[in-house]
């Protein structure tokens, strides 16, 4: 299980380089929100650690989110990283698929991550189980669960341990890697290492419970030491 940390900024990414994948993001754009790119390159000039970039919570727009699937990883991302935020399997195959190919056209070894919400019934939005079958099929690499409203409400609060234990198993079979995010706790490492996904996501956690915070370096240490 490799550890992914979000910061929000150069100063925080810095705090942020003991864990596995340091994941670019703007939080104050949603539980997705999209970076600049020149924070995405200078990120990854910091270091030699895998850097992703989400690219925002996309309604249904293909085009768009192509364009900014292309720009995150022509930035430097290595992972490139879409919440879906609508429903409907067609219009969701149609959208993963444009931003695989914007990818993977320029960089075929870089990895496209979908996600959905956990909270996905308050959200109206593409269930996790329903976007599953749709990540590889289309080009996509890794299924993501993250929650899409940051209200304090955690993953273990909308979907409980065999259920996710179900999602990561259905990703195993059909050859895709799952990521699990979401207000996760320091007590929550203990259940999802026996979920074992390839990968779990966390801001809050590492920011002292608070992502409105900043990420603490000694945290990030704390928490992968822990994943180990
Ligand atoms: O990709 C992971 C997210 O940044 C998780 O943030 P959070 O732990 O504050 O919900």
């Amino acid at each position: 299980m490799e550890l992914l940390v979000s910061p929000s900024s150069v100063e925080e990414a810095r705090s942020a380089l003991a864990a596995d994948i340091i994941d670019v993001k703007k939080p104050s754009e949603g539980s997705l929100g999209a970076n600049f790119p020149w924070v995405i390159h200078a990120i990854k000039e910091l270091s030699d650690k895998p850097v992703s970039a989400a690219i925002g919570d996309y309604s249904f727009l293909p085009g768009g989110a192509s364009q900014a699937a292309y720009g995150a990883a022509s930035a430097g991302a290595d992972y490139v990283k879409v919440g879906l935020k609508f429903d409907g399997a067609e219009r969701a195959a149609e959208l993963i698929s444009s931003v695989a190919k914007a990818v993977h056209w320029q960089y075929p070894e870089k990895t496209v991550v979908i996600a959905a919400y956990a909270d996905y019934e308050r959200m109206g939005t593409i269930s996790p189980m329903e976007m599953a079958p749709l990540v590889a099929e289309n080009g996509a690499d890794i299924a993501m669960i993250d929650t899409g409203i940051k209200d304090g409400k955690s993953l273990f609060d909308f979907m409980d341990e065999s259920v996710l234990g179900e999602f990561t198993d259905l990703n195993r079979s059909l050859n895709q890697k799952t990521a699990l995010a979401g207000s996760l706790k320091f007590d929550d490492l203990a259940p999802l290492r026996s979920i074992n996904p390839e990968i779990i996501g966390v801001r809050g956690m590492v920011c002292g419970g608070d992502r409105s915070s900043v990420i603490r370096e000694e945290l990030v240490e704390k928490a992968m030491s822990l994943v180990r």
